[in-house]
This record gives C-alpha cells, structure tokens and sequence, in this order.
C-alpha cells in the first residue's frame, strides 16, 4: 500500500460539556497540526497517489470552514464536543467529499490531528 501525507494547521476556539474536561469547559483555543495521509494500493498512470497540489489545496478547503471560528457557534456542531479525535473525523469524511475525480482509485484518508507536541489522534476512513 503506497501513501501520501500533506500537512497543514488551523486555529479555533471552542469549549467542552463534561466532568472529564475539567478546565477545558471553559473557552479555549486551540492550533491543530493536521497530517492527511491518502493510501492507495496502486499508483495511477501518473505514478502517484494523488498530487501533492491537489491534496493540499483540499485540504485548506476543508480547514478554512472552520479556521479560525468559535466551533460552539458553528451550527453543525451544537450538541458536539469538537474534541481532536472528533475534528479527526469531520475533516476525514470533509477531504473524502471534497477530494472529487482525485479519490478514483483512493483505498483510504488518515487524519491525524495533534491538539499539541505530546498529545494526537487520528480517524481512519476507508473509502
Ligand atoms: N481525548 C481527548 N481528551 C481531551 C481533549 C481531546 O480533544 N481529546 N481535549 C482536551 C482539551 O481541549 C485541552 O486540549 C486540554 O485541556 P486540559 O484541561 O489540559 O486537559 P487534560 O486532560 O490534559 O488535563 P485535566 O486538567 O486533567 O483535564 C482535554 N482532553
């Protein structure tokens, strides 16, 4: 299996429900590292799994939703701890949706999200 990571970073703010969060309920921001990670068993005619261009413009599509926003004000997340491993998701199922003619042939995205240098999580999706 051959794959291809891009990186990127995004800035939000939010806060957290839940006994288990404990300073975290309050409002705080946050830098996320993201790592998409895009596996494919074969590579294309072009010999590659998807261009690095592409991937990367993807990408910031995707982060630029929610980049830079209050994530308690976005309405899709009303109800949602918007935990790392959570964003790990949206943004997974966002890139897949998003990605067009360039998911042919796409066995998987990974997306790894570190909320900082010692703590991450990542959401494999199969496509
Ligand atoms: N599994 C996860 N755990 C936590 C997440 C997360 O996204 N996934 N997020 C947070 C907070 O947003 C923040 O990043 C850390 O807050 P902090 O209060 O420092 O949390 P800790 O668990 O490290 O420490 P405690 O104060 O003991 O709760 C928290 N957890």
């Amino acid at each position: 299996m051959y794959s291809l990571t891009v990186r990127d970073r995004f800035m939000v703010a939010h806060s957290f429900s839940g006994e288990v969060f404990g300073p975290a309920r309050r409002l705080h921001g946050a830098t996320f590292v993201v790592e998409a990670t895009f596996r494919r068993a074969e590579l294309d005619g072009d010999g590659l799994v998807v261009d690095i261009g592409v991937a990367s413009r993807v990408l910031r599509e995707v982060l630029s939703q929610v980049e830079y926003r209050n994530l308690d004000e976005v309405e899709e997340f009303t109800g949602q701890n918007t935990t790392t491993e959570f964003l790990c998701r949206w943004t997974a199922d966002r890139l897949a949706d998003s990605l067009g003619p360039a998911a042919a042939g796409l066995a998987g995205i990974t997306v790894l999200l570190r909320e900082s240098d010692v703590a991450w999580a990542a959401y494999e999706k199969e496509l």
